[in-house]
């Protein structure tokens, strides 16, 4: 079984169920979509109300240039002047105000979709098979993630302008000149057409490459932590080569992402440019005389044809500006997708989410004792398996009796102390940790009163005060000191409180890291119930006698179970206990 190692104790305490969050036992692997405002934001409208500000500076200008035209002098410019720079400086401020305002909403938005991802997995069994790589969620929620903030701020907001500003500028040319209004709105539309084509190989091409990254990363960590193995076989240039395919693979990915996000940036200034040309000429011909129909039967004046012409551009530029993020929209949504995919919900850990009841749930009773365990009709199938590990299973372990659970390799001997631990939501039958049901509700407050020793026990990153302790409120410096010298580690050098470990437990050697997790169930007076699974695999016999000799002294006054191939420990344990064989789903006696 795969290293399943205090989760409980890491969950308990910091876990703040959210309010929708369900409450039972649940198997499905449906997806929940991510909460995520798509409202503009208030940094986005003043952005856009910013662009509109350029109409009544342009209505100005024109206005200047027709007085100068009729030769009312400097009197007809300072007017205007006046009206330009404030309104300009009033666009600045909208501007820069804006932008701030729509960074600032877009990091909190973020944060809390990092938030809602980091509980839909930490909300699933470590005994999910399907949960995503560390890597490949480290990647999606650090990295990955980040694409949705210029998202967010600028292609939204680029977005929001192209709805709003072009449409406004149109119906302020409509009525001066229906030509100019008709060359705007023939061009327009074959700016979306065609980024549309061009974004939709884009969001392809950004998918490709969020897959590529994450999957090098998710390589990368394994082989990291694999180091050592690496080295051992003597396949460390094995593995820089397939590390280069990766990174040449990224690069290619990269690069078709690149030049699709420049040929939408082609396409779009080819059509701005060309319908900027034909307002320009249509224009300059009605002025000079040529061309003396579109303006309603009228003739425009220069400052008329001026105001056209001032706002043709700024009639196009918001396109422009949405070409120019439009590579934002692909990463963004692909980064979306991603964050969604590791939301999706797999096999929920027993009372990681929904209400909880707190750890006196026994409050009823006059005084707690040692827990007894009780299974009645327990059925399991593990997702994907054609056969039940548990199909209508009976224990009975009585409270403080030391259980040895024997069996072949692939009986469910993990299994069952996965269960009994709440690691794994049953699919029938019942469990009780003395005389109270193991639910959803109840399986937290449960866990505070157990202890899991497996064969390789995870060890974080941090002190070994940190790594023994586990945030656990009793576990002051002095109990972690006490823990250590009964785990007999006091001795081991890399094992003194301060000393610093490596992720999955580098400085330790694997009889150590059994010993250390030993400490951790002995630095908790609460713990009455200890789950063992194989803690003497791959220990030589000596270091195996330690460890058995710390376990069978720990468990004094506690229930044991311990699942064990070992014959050694299995008849220690066995002594003043009872051994069970573990076969075909059945309970038979030894
Ligand atoms: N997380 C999982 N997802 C799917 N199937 C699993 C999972 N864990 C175990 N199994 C399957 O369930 C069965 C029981 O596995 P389990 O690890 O409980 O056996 P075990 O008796 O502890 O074996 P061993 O003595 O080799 O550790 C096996 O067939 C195994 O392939």
């Amino acid at each position: 079984m795969p290293c399943v190692t205090w989760c409980a104790a890491t969950l308990r305490g910091s876990w703040s169920a959210p309010p929708n969050a369900a409450s039972h036992f649940r198997n499905p692997t449906d997806a929940v979509p991510l909460r995520a405002s798509t409202v503009p934001d208030a940094g986005s409208l003043l952005q856009t109300g910013a662009s509109l500000l350029w109409l009544p500076q342009a209505g100005l200008l024109a206005w200047a240039l027709q007085g100068l035209l009729q030769g009312d002098g400097l009197p007809a410019v300072q007017i205007p002047a006046v009206g330009v720079l404030l309104v300009g400086l009033a666009r600045a401020a909208c501007d820069a105000w804006g932008a701030r305002r729509a960074f600032r909403s877009a990091r909190v938005r973020l944060s809390d979709l990092r938030a809602q991802v980091a509980l839909a997995l930490a909300a699933r069994s470590p005994l999910d098979r399907a949960r995503p790589a560390s890597g490949l969620a480290a990647s999606g929620m650090a990295e990955q993630a980040e694409a949705v903030v210029p998202y967010w701020t600028r292609y939204q907001t680029a977005r929001l302008r192209v709805m709003v500003v072009p449409p406004v500028i149109f119906l302020a040319v409509l009525p001066l000149s229906w030509v100019a209004a008709l060359v705007l709105m023939v061009a327009a539309p074959l700016i979306p057409l065609f980024m549309a084509l061009v974004g939709w190989r884009a969001k392809a091409a950004s998918d490709a490459q969020m897959v590529e990254m994450g999957g090098m990363n998710a390589f990368l960590l394994d082989r990291l932590r694999g180091l050592a193995t690496l080295r051992a076989l003597d396949a460390v240039d094995a593995t820089v080569l397939r590390l280069r395919d990766a990174a040449h693979a990224l690069k290619q990915r990269t690069m078709a992402v690149l030049r699709i996000a420049f040929l939408s940036s082609a396409v779009l200034e080819l059509f701005s440019a060309l319908g900027v040309a034909m307002v320009a000429v249509y224009i300059g011909f009605h002025l000079l005389g040529p061309f003396d129909f579109g303006a309603w039967g009228r003739r425009l004046t220069l400052g008329q044809g001026f105001f056209v012409l001032l706002l043709t551009p700024a009639f196009f530029e918001p396109l422009r500006e949405l070409a120019s993020v439009w590579h934002d929209r692909a990463a963004g949504e692909a980064a979306l997708g991603a964050l969604n995919r590791l939301a999706a919900q797999g096999i929920v850990l027993p009372g990681a989410v929904g209400p909880q009841q707190t750890p006196d749930l026994l409050a009823g009773k006059p005084a707690r004792s040692t827990p007894a365990v009780e299974i009645q009709g327990l059925r399991l199938t593990h997702p994907g398996a054609s056969h039940p590990v548990f199909e209508g299973y009976d224990l009975h372990v009585a409270p403080g009796e030391h259980l040895v659970i024997a069996g072949a390799s692939g009986a469910g001997k993990s299994t069952l102390l996965a269960l009994i631990a709440g690691l794994l939501p049953a699919q029938g039958g019942s469990i009780l940790i003395d005389g109270v049901p193991l639910s959803a509700g109840s399986a937290t407050a449960l866990r505070t009163r157990m202890a899991w020793v497996g064969q390789k026990p995870h060890i974080f990153a941090g002190t070994v005060q940190a790594n023994v302790a586990l945030g656990r409120a009793p576990a002051s410096a002095a109990a972690v000191v006490a823990a250590l010298r009964f785990a007999a580690l006091e001795g081991v050098a890399q094992a003194h409180p301060n000393v610093g470990l490596g992720e999955g437990g580098v400085g330790l050697s694997g009889g150590e890291a059994v010993r250390l997790a030993l400490a951790r169930a002995a630095v908790d007076p609460a713990v009455d119930l200890l789950l063992a699974d194989e803690p003497t695999a791959h220990l030589d016999a000596a270091t195996a006698a330690q460890v058995a000799d710390a376990l069978l002294q720990l468990a004094v006054g506690k229930t044991l179970i311990v699942a064990t191939h070992d014959p050694v420990l299995a008849a220690r344990v066995g002594r003043a206990g009872r051994i069970i064989q573990l076969a075909a789903a059945r309970e038979t006696p030894a």
